[in-house]
């Protein structure tokens, strides 16, 4: 089947929770790990491809994410959806706003919007302003982020350097009275040229109406629970029919190794009550890293029974990444953990490991590329935007859960073993 729906996801856990999502509504979806490399084909109503361009240089970012909509258009897709972080992650120089330009303007159109709200997980957009809980963005623990520290709440503000055209707002009193008065408003604005339109939603039913609204648009931007309003839409509009069975888990041996590379608040605590409940683990220690190589943590590795779900983590806390921050930059240590534990993976992998449990966006895009996944399968829902998937074309066949960061229960990474077993 053609696909409908083409979405393309700025990172790999944002990627998984956007299919968990779409796949709550019973039709097929497609995860693609990066832009195929051959034409479309087995394509699913609801495609999407994971990128890792969130915190990449701006020209790789763009180049990804144009060759990702070059791919989609040739898989039929009708409509566009740009995926990224419900805490709008960008870098000082910001690849979230230039990447809608570049599909903005290979699509011929002259507007789109953005909510990156997602209130099963305590985001909402309050007149442009985005909260996590009750905390603004820039009070939340996303103002420490390693890679895209966020230090602005405000939507407008955070997007209007990053693109060429004007930058506006529906507000929750206009996304409060319906489909017909939002219409009105992106039209009102598209008279003033407002290219980019900032959308208040505090709620699931806000977001229908926004997705109502919007149903007609090329291109949507935002999380992933706007996303989830669309194919109902497509639905009653006859463009999909038929159910999809969610796909099983294929056979997997029990072997499972835990990678964090997360540092937010919820994976330190995550980590932390793992570690207390008996969990083996090894802490890799950035520096020590740089200094000497990754071959303790390997040797670690290599001694551990697999069966036990043992954990490495670089997990820290916001004073510990600073420091290390402070002595190798932060681009590099990123880069040098994220290689650590995707090489870990890999280690895990030819020692039996069959499933993976990821803790980060970069890091979940750097263990799955290494373990050469290149197509996954979307599987039952761990917590409301981790889903676990299942890849059935890497040379074996592996599960893999990757978490975002922020998502999750306190006890994740044994309720993600609990699901996956059934329990
Ligand atoms: N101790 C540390 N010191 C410095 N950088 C670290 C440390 N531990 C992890 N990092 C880096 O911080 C970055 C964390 O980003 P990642 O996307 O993996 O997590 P996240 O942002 O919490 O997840 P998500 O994007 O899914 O919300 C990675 O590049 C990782 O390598
Ligand atoms: O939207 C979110 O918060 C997540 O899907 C994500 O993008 C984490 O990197």
């Amino acid at each position: 089947m053609a696909a409908i729906l083409g979405c393309i996801a700025d990172d790999f856990t944002g990627a998984t929770d956007l299919a968990g999502l779409l796949g709550r509504s019973g039709m097929r979806v497609s995860l693609r790990i990066g832009v195929p490399s051959e034409p479309p084909r087995d394509t699913a109503p609801l495609e999407v491809i994971a990128l890792k361009s969130r915190a990449a240089p701006l020209p790789e970012a763009i180049e990804q994410t144009r060759a990702a909509l070059r791919w989609l258009k040739a898989a039929g897709a009708q409509r566009y959806f740009l995926k990224y972080c419900s805490t709008f992650d960008s870098t000082a120089g910001g690849n979230i706003g230039p990447a809608a330009e570049a599909l903005m303007s290979d699509l011929g159109i002259e507007q789109t919007v953005y909510c990156p709200a997602f209130p099963e997980n305590g985001r909402s957009v309050y007149m442009g302003n985005l909260f996590v809980g009750q905390q603004p963005l820039a009070e939340s623990p996303m103002r420490d982020h390693p890679l895209t520290p966020m230090r602005d709440s405000n939507l407008m503000r955070l997007l209007k350097p990053q693109v060429q055209g004007a930058v506006g707002l529906v507000d929750r009193i206009t996304v409060a009275q319906g489909e017909q008065a939002i219409r009105k408003a992106l039209e009102a604005l598209a008279t003033q040229n407002i290219a980019h339109v900032v959308m208040d939603a505090i709620d699931n039913a806000d977001l229908e109406r926004i997705a109502g609204a919007c149903r007609d648009m090329p291109l949507v931007t935002g999380g992933s629970a706007l996303a989830m309003a669309l194919p109902a839409l497509y639905r009653s509009e006859g463009l999909i029919s038929g159910d999809a069975a969610p796909p099983s888990a294929p056979p997997l041996a029990r072997a499972t190794v835990v990678l964090s590379g997360s540092c937010s608040d919820m994976t330190n605590r995550q980590v932390e009550r793992y570690i207390r409940q008996g969990a083996p683990s090894y802490r890799i220690d950035p520096l020590e890293v740089a200094a000497n190589g990754p071959d303790a943590v390997f040797r670690w590795l290599a001694e551990q029974e697999l069966n036990k779900a043992p954990i490495i983590y670089a997990t820290a806390e916001p004073a510990e990444v600073k420091h290390v921050q402070s002595k190798m930059g932060a681009v590099r240590a990123g880069a040098l953990i994220e290689e650590t534990l995707a090489s870990c993976a890999v280690a895990a992998r030819e020692a039996g490991a069959r499933r993976f449990i990821v803790a980060g966006g970069e890091t979940s895009g750097a263990v799955t590329q290494a373990l050469g996944a290149s197509q996954l399968d979307v599987g039952a829902e761990i917590a409301p935007g981790v889903p676990w998937t299942y890849c059935r074309s890497a040379r074996y066949p592996i599960a893999l859960a990757l978490k975002s960061g922020n998502f999750g229960a306190e006890g994740f990474f044994t309720d993600a073993q609990t699901v996956l077993e059934g329990k």
